[in-house]
């Protein structure tokens, strides 16, 4: 039988140079680029993956964190599925700055449902040695915004990075099978709806 195959639109959004692209580009080209430039605007890439016994087309959508290109990135925000908040563990303001990327993203996203969005944080440039954002503190913050999941990341040594975005496909996944769910929970409701107008009006 033929498995189906779903699309989902993961977006990376963090301050200028923590490595969104890298991490994108380690990930789906596996290539690694100590000088890579900064992003202006979006690209996107694709990868095929198989969660769960589901075959996924990964579309990620990598953005310019630079403040000058906020008017070019914010636009792609909607339909996203997902969105991975990226810091810098050597970068203490690009963790700081979480909140307003979160923020950002929800004002312009326009999501259905602000609570239940699926949002994975990732904490990259383990490898670096001068640390500014210990581990516990990054869970900490994420346990206060929604209990998302949390990745110490390298681009450069390749760590983690399979782990977190196959992390948020499962939490997409996660968070449809429980709409689905509720989907079905209302059609039996509707049946019993209907079967008691008929029994009062016909
Ligand atoms: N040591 C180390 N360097 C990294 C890592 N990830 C990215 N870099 C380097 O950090 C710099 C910025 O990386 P980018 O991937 O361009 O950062 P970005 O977040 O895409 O930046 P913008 O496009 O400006 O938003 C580059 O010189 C990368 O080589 C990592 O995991 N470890
Ligand atoms: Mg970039």
């Amino acid at each position: 039988m033929s498995k189906k195959n779903v699309l989902l639109k993961v977006i990376l959004l963090g301050d200028g140079g923590v490595g969104k692209s890298s991490l994108m580009n380690r990930y789906v080209a596996d290539r690694f680029d100590s000088q890579s430039f900064h992003t202006i605007g979006v690209e996107f890439l694709n990868r095929v993956l198989e969660v769960d016994e589901r075959l996924v087309t990964l579309q990620i959508w990598d953005t310019a964190g630079q403040e000058r290109f906020k008017s070019l990135r914010t636009p792609f925000y909607r339909g996203a599925d997902c969105c991975l908040l990226t810091f810098a563990v050597n970068d203490l303001q690009s963790f700081q700055n979480l909140g307003c990327w979160k923020k950002e993203f929800m004002y312009y996203s326009d999501v259905k449902d602000p609570e239940r969005f699926p949002f994975v944080v990732l904490g990259n440039k383990v490898d670096m040695e001068q640390r500014k954002v210990g581990v516990e503190e990054a869970r900490a913050w994420c346990e206060e915004n929604g209990c998302c999941p949390y990745f110490e990341t390298s681009a450069k040594d390749d760590t983690n990075v399979t782990a977190a975005f196959e992390a948020a496909v499962r939490e997409v996944l996660a968070a449809e099978d429980q709409i689905d769910h509720a989907l079905l929970s209302s059609t039996i409701d509707l049946h019993g709806n209907r079967k008691t107008s008929r029994s009062s009006c016909c």
